[in-house]
Protein backbone atom coordinates (compact mmCIF):
# COMPACT_ATOMS: atom_id res chain seq x y z
CA UNK A 1 0.00 0.00 0.00
CA UNK A 2 2.83 1.93 1.18
CA UNK A 3 5.20 1.12 -1.71
CA UNK A 4 5.76 4.24 -3.07
CA UNK A 5 6.74 5.25 0.49
CA UNK A 6 9.06 2.52 0.98
CA UNK A 7 10.71 2.78 -2.52
CA UNK A 8 11.76 6.79 -1.57
CA UNK A 9 13.00 5.84 1.65
CA UNK A 10 14.93 2.88 0.64
CA UNK A 11 16.74 5.50 -1.93
CA UNK A 12 17.17 8.10 1.34
CA UNK A 13 18.72 5.11 2.92
CA UNK A 14 20.54 3.69 0.69
CA UNK A 15 21.96 7.40 -0.68
CA UNK A 16 22.54 8.13 3.38
CA UNK A 17 24.81 5.37 4.10
CA UNK A 18 26.91 5.81 0.53
CA UNK A 19 27.75 9.46 1.23
CA UNK A 20 28.31 8.39 4.81
CA UNK A 21 30.80 5.92 3.94
CA UNK A 22 31.99 8.21 0.74
CA UNK A 23 33.06 10.70 3.70
CA UNK A 24 34.78 8.43 5.96
CA UNK A 25 36.97 7.64 3.05
CA UNK A 26 37.68 11.05 2.30
CA UNK A 27 38.25 11.72 5.88
CA UNK A 28 35.82 14.90 5.48
CA UNK A 29 33.02 15.05 7.06
CA UNK A 30 29.53 15.94 5.68
CA UNK A 31 28.97 19.71 6.98
CA UNK A 32 26.81 20.85 9.52
CA UNK A 33 23.54 23.23 8.72
CA UNK A 34 24.79 24.91 11.65
CA UNK A 35 28.00 26.04 10.69
CA UNK A 36 29.02 28.29 8.74
CA UNK A 37 30.60 27.75 5.11
CA UNK A 38 34.20 28.70 5.66
CA UNK A 39 36.60 28.49 2.01
CA UNK A 40 38.73 26.35 3.96
CA UNK A 41 36.09 23.54 4.58
CA UNK A 42 37.15 20.26 2.93
CA UNK A 43 34.95 19.77 -0.33
CA UNK A 44 32.94 16.86 0.52
CA UNK A 45 30.31 17.70 -1.62
CA UNK A 46 32.27 18.24 -4.29
CA UNK A 47 33.43 14.78 -4.88
CA UNK A 48 31.44 12.97 -7.13
CA UNK A 49 30.29 10.24 -5.37
CA UNK A 50 28.94 12.73 -2.73
CA UNK A 51 26.98 14.85 -5.10
CA UNK A 52 25.15 11.64 -7.01
CA UNK A 53 23.98 10.73 -4.24
CA UNK A 54 23.17 13.97 -2.93
CA UNK A 55 20.87 14.30 -5.71
CA UNK A 56 19.01 11.04 -5.15
CA UNK A 57 18.48 11.91 -1.82
CA UNK A 58 17.32 14.85 -2.52
CA UNK A 59 15.17 14.25 -5.40
CA UNK A 60 13.56 11.13 -3.10
CA UNK A 61 12.99 13.70 0.43
CA UNK A 62 11.41 16.05 -2.17
CA UNK A 63 8.90 13.57 -3.52
CA UNK A 64 9.05 11.93 0.06
CA UNK A 65 7.33 14.99 1.72
CA UNK A 66 5.14 16.03 -1.32
CA UNK A 67 3.87 12.23 -0.93
CA UNK A 68 3.22 12.36 2.64
CA UNK A 69 1.90 16.00 3.80
CA UNK A 70 -1.38 17.11 2.95
CA UNK A 71 -2.39 17.92 -0.29
CA UNK A 72 -4.37 21.24 1.50
CA UNK A 73 -1.09 22.32 3.92
CA UNK A 74 1.34 21.39 0.65
CA UNK A 75 -0.28 23.97 -1.52
CA UNK A 76 -1.10 26.08 1.25
CA UNK A 77 2.44 26.31 2.05
CA UNK A 78 3.39 26.58 -1.92
CA UNK A 79 0.78 29.29 -2.51
CA UNK A 80 2.21 31.63 0.97
CA UNK A 81 5.69 30.99 -0.17
CA UNK A 82 6.35 34.00 -1.49
CA UNK A 83 6.73 34.80 2.11
CA UNK A 84 10.57 33.65 1.95
CA UNK A 85 11.70 35.44 -0.51
CA UNK A 86 10.22 38.62 0.76
CA UNK A 87 11.99 37.55 4.27
CA UNK A 88 14.94 36.75 2.67
CA UNK A 89 14.86 40.68 0.95
CA UNK A 90 14.49 42.39 4.48
CA UNK A 91 17.59 40.70 6.08
CA UNK A 92 19.94 41.11 2.97
CA UNK A 93 18.90 44.54 2.42
CA UNK A 94 19.02 45.31 5.96
CA UNK A 95 22.57 43.31 6.53
CA UNK A 96 21.60 40.89 9.08
CA UNK A 97 24.30 38.53 7.84
CA UNK A 98 26.84 40.79 7.69
CA UNK A 99 25.71 42.14 11.62
CA UNK A 100 26.22 38.29 12.63
CA UNK A 101 29.43 37.29 11.28
CA UNK A 102 31.03 37.75 13.52
CA UNK A 103 28.50 36.87 16.73
CA UNK A 104 29.61 32.96 15.84
CA UNK A 105 27.23 30.09 16.92
CA UNK A 106 26.10 32.18 20.31
CA UNK A 107 24.07 34.39 18.08
CA UNK A 108 22.78 38.14 18.87
CA UNK A 109 19.81 39.10 20.48
CA UNK A 110 17.79 40.75 17.96
CA UNK A 111 17.34 44.07 20.20
CA UNK A 112 20.50 44.10 19.22
CA UNK A 113 20.58 43.61 15.40
CA UNK A 114 17.89 46.10 15.26
CA UNK A 115 20.23 49.10 17.23
CA UNK A 116 22.49 48.05 14.28
CA UNK A 117 20.30 47.66 11.00
CA UNK A 118 17.08 50.13 12.42
CA UNK A 119 14.41 47.53 11.67
CA UNK A 120 12.16 47.29 14.68
CA UNK A 121 12.66 44.46 16.30
CA UNK A 122 9.40 42.89 17.24
CA UNK A 123 9.06 42.93 13.48
CA UNK A 124 12.51 41.50 12.25
CA UNK A 125 12.08 38.84 14.94
CA UNK A 126 9.68 37.54 13.00
CA UNK A 127 10.46 37.68 10.19
CA UNK A 128 14.10 36.12 10.87
CA UNK A 129 11.94 33.09 12.95
CA UNK A 130 10.09 32.67 9.91
CA UNK A 131 13.88 32.16 7.97
CA UNK A 132 14.55 29.95 10.91
CA UNK A 133 12.04 27.84 10.27
CA UNK A 134 13.39 27.40 6.59
CA UNK A 135 16.73 26.52 8.07
CA UNK A 136 17.61 29.82 7.10
CA UNK A 137 19.58 31.21 10.09
CA UNK A 138 18.73 29.79 13.40
CA UNK A 139 17.46 30.84 16.46
CA UNK A 140 19.54 29.67 19.12
CA UNK A 141 17.34 31.06 21.96
CA UNK A 142 14.38 33.44 22.02
CA UNK A 143 14.51 36.50 19.95
CA UNK A 144 18.41 35.61 19.64
CA UNK A 145 19.78 34.43 16.04
CA UNK A 146 23.01 33.23 14.89
CA UNK A 147 23.79 32.83 11.04
CA UNK A 148 23.98 29.11 9.76
CA UNK A 149 25.38 27.40 7.33
CA UNK A 150 22.35 28.75 4.26
CA UNK A 151 22.22 32.18 5.55
CA UNK A 152 25.92 32.55 5.71
CA UNK A 153 25.87 32.61 1.88
CA UNK A 154 24.34 35.83 1.86
CA UNK A 155 27.68 37.73 4.08
CA UNK A 156 29.26 39.84 1.69
CA UNK A 157 32.52 39.37 3.81
CA UNK A 158 32.05 43.41 4.58
CA UNK A 159 32.22 45.44 7.82
CA UNK A 160 28.61 47.03 8.24
CA UNK A 161 30.20 50.20 8.58
CA UNK A 162 32.27 49.61 5.14
CA UNK A 163 28.58 49.26 3.65
CA UNK A 164 26.66 51.92 5.49
CA UNK A 165 29.60 54.07 3.74
CA UNK A 166 29.13 52.84 0.13
CA UNK A 167 25.89 51.39 -0.45
CA UNK A 168 26.17 51.56 -3.40
CA UNK A 169 29.69 49.31 -3.58
CA UNK A 170 28.16 46.78 -0.83
CA UNK A 171 28.45 44.00 -4.02
CA UNK A 172 31.49 45.11 -5.51
CA UNK A 173 34.28 42.51 -4.95
CA UNK A 174 32.24 39.80 -3.46
CA UNK A 175 31.16 36.35 -5.28
CA UNK A 176 28.12 38.39 -6.10
CA UNK A 177 25.44 35.23 -4.20
CA UNK A 178 23.98 38.11 -2.28
CA UNK A 179 23.21 40.28 -5.27
CA UNK A 180 21.96 37.71 -6.53
CA UNK A 181 19.56 36.94 -3.95
CA UNK A 182 19.07 40.55 -3.98
CA UNK A 183 18.06 40.52 -7.53
CA UNK A 184 15.78 37.40 -7.17
CA UNK A 185 13.88 38.86 -4.59
CA UNK A 186 13.03 42.58 -5.86
CA UNK A 187 12.98 43.44 -9.18
CA UNK A 188 12.33 39.91 -10.77
CA UNK A 189 10.18 38.73 -7.64
CA UNK A 190 7.92 41.95 -8.90
CA UNK A 191 7.66 41.68 -12.06
CA UNK A 192 6.62 37.81 -11.30
CA UNK A 193 3.30 38.51 -8.90
CA UNK A 194 2.55 40.34 -12.87
CA UNK A 195 2.66 37.05 -15.10
CA UNK A 196 -1.36 36.29 -14.98
CA UNK A 197 -2.14 40.21 -15.87
CA UNK A 198 0.57 40.06 -18.44
CA UNK A 199 -0.70 36.68 -20.10
CA UNK A 200 -4.42 37.73 -20.09
CA UNK A 201 -3.98 41.38 -21.37
CA UNK A 202 -5.74 42.05 -24.46
CA UNK A 203 -3.60 44.60 -25.22
CA UNK A 204 -0.58 42.74 -25.27
CA UNK A 205 -0.19 42.01 -29.01
CA UNK A 206 3.26 40.21 -29.33
CA UNK A 207 4.39 38.12 -26.47
CA UNK A 208 8.03 38.03 -27.57
CA UNK A 209 8.75 41.93 -27.55
CA UNK A 210 11.28 42.55 -25.01
CA UNK A 211 9.65 45.89 -24.39
CA UNK A 212 6.71 44.51 -23.23
CA UNK A 213 7.12 42.62 -20.46
CA UNK A 214 5.50 41.93 -16.79
CA UNK A 215 8.81 43.36 -15.18
CA UNK A 216 7.98 46.67 -17.07
CA UNK A 217 5.04 46.50 -16.07
CA UNK A 218 5.07 45.83 -12.61
CA UNK A 219 7.62 49.10 -12.43
CA UNK A 220 5.44 51.07 -14.88
CA UNK A 221 8.67 50.80 -17.35
CA UNK A 222 8.21 51.92 -21.04
CA UNK A 223 11.22 49.91 -22.58
CA UNK A 224 13.15 46.42 -22.33
CA UNK A 225 14.50 45.53 -19.03
CA UNK A 226 18.07 46.34 -20.31
CA UNK A 227 16.75 50.25 -20.72
CA UNK A 228 15.12 50.20 -17.22
CA UNK A 229 18.58 49.18 -15.78
CA UNK A 230 19.99 51.96 -16.80
CA UNK A 231 17.78 54.61 -15.35
CA UNK A 232 19.35 56.65 -13.20
CA UNK A 233 16.62 55.79 -9.93
CA UNK A 234 18.14 52.20 -10.65
CA UNK A 235 22.02 52.73 -10.36
CA UNK A 236 21.87 50.55 -7.52
CA UNK A 237 20.11 48.18 -9.56
CA UNK A 238 22.25 48.13 -12.19
CA UNK A 239 25.50 47.71 -10.18
CA UNK A 240 23.81 44.45 -8.49
CA UNK A 241 22.50 42.84 -11.24
CA UNK A 242 26.50 43.03 -13.22
CA UNK A 243 26.93 41.17 -10.03
CA UNK A 244 24.51 38.88 -9.99
CA UNK A 245 25.68 37.60 -12.97
CA UNK A 246 29.25 36.74 -11.17
CA UNK A 247 26.93 35.15 -8.26
CA UNK A 248 25.83 32.99 -10.82
CA UNK A 249 29.14 31.64 -11.56
CA UNK A 250 30.50 31.96 -8.34
CA UNK A 251 27.25 29.52 -6.98
CA UNK A 252 28.81 27.13 -8.95
CA UNK A 253 32.15 25.37 -9.28
CA UNK A 254 34.92 27.72 -9.66
CA UNK A 255 36.14 26.11 -12.71
CA UNK A 256 32.40 25.46 -14.18
CA UNK A 257 33.46 27.52 -17.44
CA UNK A 258 36.15 24.85 -17.75
CA UNK A 259 34.19 22.25 -17.42
CA UNK A 260 32.84 20.76 -20.68
CA UNK A 261 34.76 22.30 -23.64
CA UNK A 262 38.54 21.34 -24.14
CA UNK A 263 40.44 24.88 -23.69
CA UNK A 264 43.61 23.33 -24.04
CA UNK A 265 42.85 22.24 -27.22
CA UNK A 266 43.35 25.92 -28.70
CA UNK A 267 46.83 27.08 -30.20
CA UNK A 268 47.96 29.97 -28.13
CA UNK A 269 46.73 33.55 -29.56
CA UNK A 270 43.39 32.12 -30.10
CA UNK A 271 40.62 34.92 -29.92
CA UNK A 272 37.43 34.07 -27.70
CA UNK A 273 34.29 36.82 -27.92
CA UNK A 274 33.13 36.70 -24.97
CA UNK A 275 29.10 38.03 -26.87
CA UNK A 276 27.71 39.92 -23.93
CA UNK A 277 29.77 38.81 -21.45
CA UNK A 278 28.68 41.39 -18.74
CA UNK A 279 31.18 42.12 -16.62
CA UNK A 280 33.43 39.66 -17.55
CA UNK A 281 32.51 36.99 -15.07
CA UNK A 282 33.65 33.94 -17.48
CA UNK A 283 36.24 35.91 -19.43
CA UNK A 284 38.31 36.78 -16.60
CA UNK A 285 38.54 32.89 -14.96
CA UNK A 286 39.35 31.76 -18.77
CA UNK A 287 42.13 34.44 -18.78
CA UNK A 288 43.18 33.25 -15.29
CA UNK A 289 43.25 29.78 -16.61
CA UNK A 290 44.75 29.91 -19.72
CA UNK A 291 46.84 33.06 -19.81
CA UNK A 292 47.72 31.96 -23.81
CA UNK A 293 44.22 32.95 -24.41
CA UNK A 294 42.72 36.22 -25.59
CA UNK A 295 39.26 37.25 -24.60
CA UNK A 296 37.25 40.15 -26.20
CA UNK A 297 34.19 41.16 -23.70
CA UNK A 298 31.14 42.75 -25.67
CA UNK A 299 28.21 44.42 -23.91
CA UNK A 300 26.13 47.74 -23.86
CA UNK A 301 28.41 50.52 -23.17
CA UNK A 302 27.33 51.12 -19.03
CA UNK A 303 28.50 47.45 -18.39
CA UNK A 304 31.59 47.38 -20.59
CA UNK A 305 32.23 50.59 -18.40
CA UNK A 306 31.65 48.70 -15.48
CA UNK A 307 33.83 45.82 -16.47
CA UNK A 308 36.37 47.44 -17.29
CA UNK A 309 36.37 49.88 -14.20
CA UNK A 310 36.49 46.36 -11.90
CA UNK A 311 39.14 44.65 -13.71
CA UNK A 312 40.55 47.85 -13.74
CA UNK A 313 40.87 48.15 -9.85
CA UNK A 314 41.82 44.15 -9.56
CA UNK A 315 43.89 42.43 -12.23
CA UNK A 316 44.63 45.68 -14.44
CA UNK A 317 47.42 43.72 -15.81
CA UNK A 318 45.41 42.09 -18.05
CA UNK A 319 43.67 45.42 -20.04
CA UNK A 320 47.26 46.69 -20.34
CA UNK A 321 48.35 43.28 -21.73
CA UNK A 322 45.65 43.41 -24.10
CA UNK A 323 45.11 39.95 -22.93
CA UNK A 324 40.98 40.96 -21.92
CA UNK A 325 39.68 43.85 -24.33
CA UNK A 326 36.52 45.52 -23.23
CA UNK A 327 34.20 46.25 -26.41
CA UNK A 328 30.85 48.27 -26.67
CA UNK A 329 28.99 46.23 -29.03
CA UNK A 330 25.46 45.97 -29.97
CA UNK A 331 24.68 41.86 -31.04
CA UNK A 332 22.03 42.53 -33.16
CA UNK A 333 24.64 44.56 -35.68
CA UNK A 334 27.03 43.25 -37.65
CA UNK A 335 29.75 41.70 -35.34
CA UNK A 336 33.36 43.49 -35.50
CA UNK A 337 35.14 40.71 -34.69
CA UNK A 338 35.23 38.61 -37.66
CA UNK A 339 36.74 34.68 -37.82
CA UNK A 340 37.54 34.31 -33.89
CA UNK A 341 38.31 30.63 -32.92
CA UNK A 342 35.63 31.05 -30.23
CA UNK A 343 32.00 32.85 -29.74
CA UNK A 344 30.90 32.13 -26.20
CA UNK A 345 28.00 32.75 -25.64
CA UNK A 346 26.73 32.20 -21.93
CA UNK A 347 22.98 33.27 -20.41
CA UNK A 348 22.32 35.30 -23.58
CA UNK A 349 20.12 33.17 -25.89
CA UNK A 350 17.71 32.88 -22.97
CA UNK A 351 16.78 36.43 -22.72
CA UNK A 352 15.44 36.45 -25.60
CA UNK A 353 12.29 34.89 -27.76
CA UNK A 354 13.13 32.87 -30.80
CA UNK A 355 12.68 35.20 -33.27
CA UNK A 356 15.55 37.35 -31.57
CA UNK A 357 17.56 35.32 -30.27
CA UNK A 358 17.51 34.15 -34.23
CA UNK A 359 19.00 37.48 -35.18
CA UNK A 360 21.74 37.37 -32.68
CA UNK A 361 23.01 33.66 -33.79
CA UNK A 362 22.58 34.97 -37.40
CA UNK A 363 25.05 37.68 -36.80
CA UNK A 364 27.47 35.16 -35.02
CA UNK A 365 27.17 32.78 -38.50
CA UNK A 366 28.18 35.88 -40.66
CA UNK A 367 31.10 36.36 -38.53
CA UNK A 368 31.88 32.65 -38.29
CA UNK A 369 34.71 30.93 -40.56
CA UNK A 370 33.53 27.26 -41.60
CA UNK A 371 35.31 24.45 -38.97
CA UNK A 372 37.96 22.51 -40.36
CA UNK A 373 38.30 19.10 -38.67
CA UNK A 374 41.52 16.82 -39.11
CA UNK A 375 40.88 13.79 -40.37
CA UNK A 376 43.29 11.74 -38.47
CA UNK A 377 42.13 12.77 -35.25
CA UNK A 378 38.48 14.17 -36.00
CA UNK A 379 39.89 17.26 -33.94
CA UNK A 380 38.99 20.77 -34.86
CA UNK A 381 41.81 22.15 -36.54
CA UNK A 382 40.13 26.14 -37.48
CA UNK A 383 37.19 27.74 -38.10
CA UNK A 384 34.79 29.07 -35.49
CA UNK A 385 32.87 27.57 -32.78
CA UNK A 386 30.36 28.56 -30.68
CA UNK A 387 29.87 27.59 -27.30
CA UNK A 388 26.36 28.01 -26.18
CA UNK A 389 25.74 28.05 -22.07
CA UNK A 390 22.32 27.93 -21.06
CA UNK A 391 20.12 25.62 -19.11
CA UNK A 392 18.94 22.45 -21.03
CA UNK A 393 15.18 22.04 -19.76
CA UNK A 394 14.35 18.59 -19.92
CA UNK A 395 10.35 17.26 -19.98
CA UNK A 396 9.42 16.24 -16.48
CA UNK A 397 8.39 13.27 -17.82
CA UNK A 398 9.93 10.46 -19.98
CA UNK A 399 10.28 11.81 -23.39
CA UNK A 400 12.18 10.75 -26.77
CA UNK A 401 13.61 14.33 -27.50
CA UNK A 402 16.80 12.44 -25.78
CA UNK A 403 16.38 8.98 -28.24
CA UNK A 404 15.78 11.29 -31.15
CA UNK A 405 19.09 13.60 -30.23
CA UNK A 406 20.88 10.56 -29.97
CA UNK A 407 22.91 11.70 -32.93
CA UNK A 408 24.01 14.55 -30.81
CA UNK A 409 27.56 13.63 -28.53
CA UNK A 410 27.40 13.83 -25.07
CA UNK A 411 23.84 13.62 -24.68
CA UNK A 412 23.09 11.91 -21.38
CA UNK A 413 19.36 9.97 -20.88
CA UNK A 414 18.49 10.14 -17.47
CA UNK A 415 19.71 8.21 -14.67
CA UNK A 416 17.62 9.03 -11.99
CA UNK A 417 15.56 5.43 -10.85
CA UNK A 418 12.31 5.03 -10.54
CA UNK A 419 10.09 6.42 -8.44
CA UNK A 420 12.05 9.60 -8.93
CA UNK A 421 11.58 12.54 -11.63
CA UNK A 422 13.45 12.04 -14.59
CA UNK A 423 16.84 13.88 -14.77
CA UNK A 424 16.39 14.46 -11.09
CA UNK A 425 14.32 17.57 -11.94
CA UNK A 426 13.30 18.52 -8.30
CA UNK A 427 16.56 17.91 -7.14
CA UNK A 428 17.26 21.55 -7.77
CA UNK A 429 14.37 23.46 -9.89
CA UNK A 430 16.14 26.49 -10.45
CA UNK A 431 16.33 25.68 -14.44
CA UNK A 432 12.65 25.78 -14.42
CA UNK A 433 12.27 28.97 -12.29
CA UNK A 434 15.00 30.75 -14.42
CA UNK A 435 13.03 29.80 -17.55
CA UNK A 436 10.02 31.75 -15.77
CA UNK A 437 12.01 34.55 -14.82
CA UNK A 438 13.36 34.68 -18.19
CA UNK A 439 9.61 35.41 -19.35
CA UNK A 440 9.17 37.67 -16.56
CA UNK A 441 12.02 40.01 -17.19
CA UNK A 442 12.32 39.55 -21.11
CA UNK A 443 10.07 37.53 -22.64
CA UNK A 444 12.89 34.96 -23.20
CA UNK A 445 13.17 31.62 -22.60
CA UNK A 446 15.61 28.15 -21.42
CA UNK A 447 14.82 25.73 -24.07
CA UNK A 448 14.56 21.89 -24.30
CA UNK A 449 17.68 20.64 -26.35
CA UNK A 450 15.12 20.25 -29.77
CA UNK A 451 13.94 23.81 -29.15
CA UNK A 452 17.83 24.35 -28.88
CA UNK A 453 18.37 22.40 -32.02
CA UNK A 454 15.75 23.94 -33.91
CA UNK A 455 17.25 27.72 -33.16
CA UNK A 456 20.51 27.07 -33.80
CA UNK A 457 19.61 24.99 -37.29
CA UNK A 458 17.42 28.37 -38.26
CA UNK A 459 20.58 30.66 -37.57
CA UNK A 460 22.95 28.47 -39.65
CA UNK A 461 24.01 26.39 -37.09
CA UNK A 462 24.38 23.04 -35.94
CA UNK A 463 24.57 21.28 -32.84
CA UNK A 464 28.67 19.40 -32.78
CA UNK A 465 28.20 18.18 -29.45
CA UNK A 466 26.62 18.63 -25.47
CA UNK A 467 28.87 18.69 -22.35
CA UNK A 468 25.90 18.19 -19.82
CA UNK A 469 25.62 19.31 -16.54
CA UNK A 470 25.49 17.50 -13.05
CA UNK A 471 22.29 17.17 -11.04
CA UNK A 472 23.03 20.12 -8.74
CA UNK A 473 23.80 23.07 -11.02
CA UNK A 474 27.22 22.97 -10.18
CA UNK A 475 27.78 23.99 -13.54
CA UNK A 476 25.82 24.20 -16.59
CA UNK A 477 25.44 22.42 -19.81
CA UNK A 478 27.51 23.31 -22.76
CA UNK A 479 26.19 23.27 -26.22
CA UNK A 480 28.89 22.75 -28.89
CA UNK A 481 27.88 24.30 -32.17
CA UNK A 482 29.79 24.18 -35.66
CA UNK A 483 28.42 26.78 -38.83
CA UNK A 484 26.31 24.96 -40.97
C1 LIG B 1 22.20 37.54 -18.42
S1 LIG B 1 23.50 38.66 -18.71
C2 LIG B 1 24.81 37.52 -19.04
C3 LIG B 1 26.17 38.11 -18.87
C4 LIG B 1 27.33 37.16 -19.06
N1 LIG B 1 27.30 36.49 -20.34
C5 LIG B 1 27.39 36.14 -17.94
O1 LIG B 1 27.04 34.97 -18.14
O2 LIG B 1 27.77 36.55 -16.83
C6 LIG B 1 23.08 39.30 -20.29
C7 LIG B 1 24.00 40.39 -20.81
O3 LIG B 1 23.55 40.77 -22.12
C8 LIG B 1 23.82 42.15 -22.27
N2 LIG B 1 23.04 42.72 -23.38
C9 LIG B 1 21.71 42.96 -23.45
N3 LIG B 1 21.38 43.47 -24.64
C10 LIG B 1 22.53 43.55 -25.36
C11 LIG B 1 22.83 43.98 -26.69
N4 LIG B 1 21.86 44.40 -27.51
N5 LIG B 1 24.11 43.90 -27.09
C12 LIG B 1 25.08 43.45 -26.27
N6 LIG B 1 24.86 43.02 -25.00
C13 LIG B 1 23.59 43.08 -24.55
C14 LIG B 1 23.42 42.70 -20.92
O4 LIG B 1 23.93 44.00 -20.69
C15 LIG B 1 23.98 41.64 -19.97
O5 LIG B 1 25.28 41.95 -19.55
Amino acid sequence: MAENLKALAALINDAVANIDSRCVELESPFPSLHTPISPDAPPARADQVVSDNVSILLSAATQLIASVKSPHTYIFNAACAYYLPSSIRVATDSHVPEILANAGPEGMHVNEISAKNGIQPSKLSRILRYLSVHHIFREVRPDVFALNRTASVLNTGKSLEEILENPLEKHDNTSGVAALVAHCTDEDMKGATYMLEQLTDPNVEDHDDPTNVALSRAFGHKGDAWSWYELPENEMRFKRFGAAMKGITSMQKPEAILHGYDWTSLPPNSVVVDVGGGIGASSLQLAKSFPELKLVVQDRPPVVKEGRELVRASTPQLLESGRVVFQEHDFFKTQPVQHPRIFLLKQISHDWSDSYAVRILRELRNAAEPVVVSPSNGLVKSGTELLLIDCIIPYVCDSDEYESSANIPGLTKSTAPAPLLPHFADTDPSPFYTDLSMFVEFNGQERTIGQLQALLNQAGWRIARVYPADGQSSYYPQVLAHPI
